[in-house]
């Protein structure tokens, strides 16, 4: 969480979704710009792995490029969670510390599992052109900086949900004790807010992913939509995103982390 939403000692409701609507344009222009590439399928095969290698070529881009990032001192914040944890090095440079301003079990809350898969399963079919190019190391490095903004902006649940308890703990406290799910997810679910979120990152989608031309006689530039076939990303790929995965992860992780907020 950036400083002034989650670094203080007062996390608002307001900052934390503030913080939300900035990673949304971390995602649409991730997915716009692993939309410059084809599918290029090969790269999602175990097939032509070379010597050693078990998985993917995806996968292995991901498992050691999260080797470099945890050097470098990435995954210290509990919003930032890798895909592989296992034996990931500590970092080999100084690291600021985070304000920690969250219950100490939020780093057992984790849904990168389901993450990875709703990605390479269903998303990249909705937001890819069907075609092989040959640019597969290209690719999965595009591939992993959509994971990891949807990641990050999914794990934010966790300050969400800290701010909710927090304001509310009368009405949190008694669900918890009685580990019911159901009745969490029904208290920290706004479906007024989630209709503007889809909105909203459909307008992104629609603004950011026009082409810009200097031609007078440009509707697009002056204010009008850009004809969403001519998007680099069709914006209803995006509010189905939110709609179906980002949002029901999000409040899956807020549920996880509530059940364990008073261990
Ligand atoms: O803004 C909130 O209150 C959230 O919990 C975040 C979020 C979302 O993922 O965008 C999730 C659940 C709510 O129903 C509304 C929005």
């Amino acid at each position: 969480m950036e400083a002034g939403a989650g670094a203080g000692e007062q996390l608002s409701l307001g900052a934390v979704r503030d913080q939300l609507i900035r990673e949304e344009d971390s995602i649409v222009f991730a997915l716009i710009e692993r939309a410059k590439r084809p599918r290029n399928a090969p790269a999602y095969s175990s097939a032509g792995a070379g010597a050693g290698v078990g998985g993917s070529l995806a996968e292995f881009f991901v498992r050691e490029a999260e080797v470099l990032h945890a050097k470098a001192g990435h995954y210290q914040k509990p919003e930032d969670v890798p895909f592989f944890s296992q034996d990931l090095p500590p970092p080999l440079f100084p690291t600021k510390g985070y304000p920690k301003v969250l219950h100490p079990s939020a780093s057992r809350v984790c849904v990168n599992d389901a993450i990875w898969k709703m990605y390479f399963d269903e998303l990249l079919q909705l937001f890819t052109v069907d075609g092989d190019d040959g640019n597969y190391a290209e690719t999965v490095a595009l591939d992993f900086a959509c994971l990891q903004a949807i990641s990050r902006r999914i794990h934010c649940g966790k300050y969400v949900a800290e701010v909710k308890f927090k304001d509310s703990p009368q009405d949190y406290t008694p669900p918890i004790h009685a580990k019911d799910s159901n009745a969490l997810m029904n208290l920290l679910t706004f479906k007024a807010v989630e209709e503007k979120v889809k909105k909203r990152v459909e307008k992104k989608a629609r603004i950011f992913g026009q082409n810009v031309t200097l031609e007078e006689d440009s509707v697009n530039q002056q204010g009008g939509n850009a004809c969403d076939s001519e998007c680099k990303v069709d914006p209803k790929v995006l509010s189905k995103l939110y709609d179906l995965w980002v949002m029901p992860l999000t409040k899956d992780v807020e549920v996880e982390y509530l059940l364990r907020r008073l261990d």
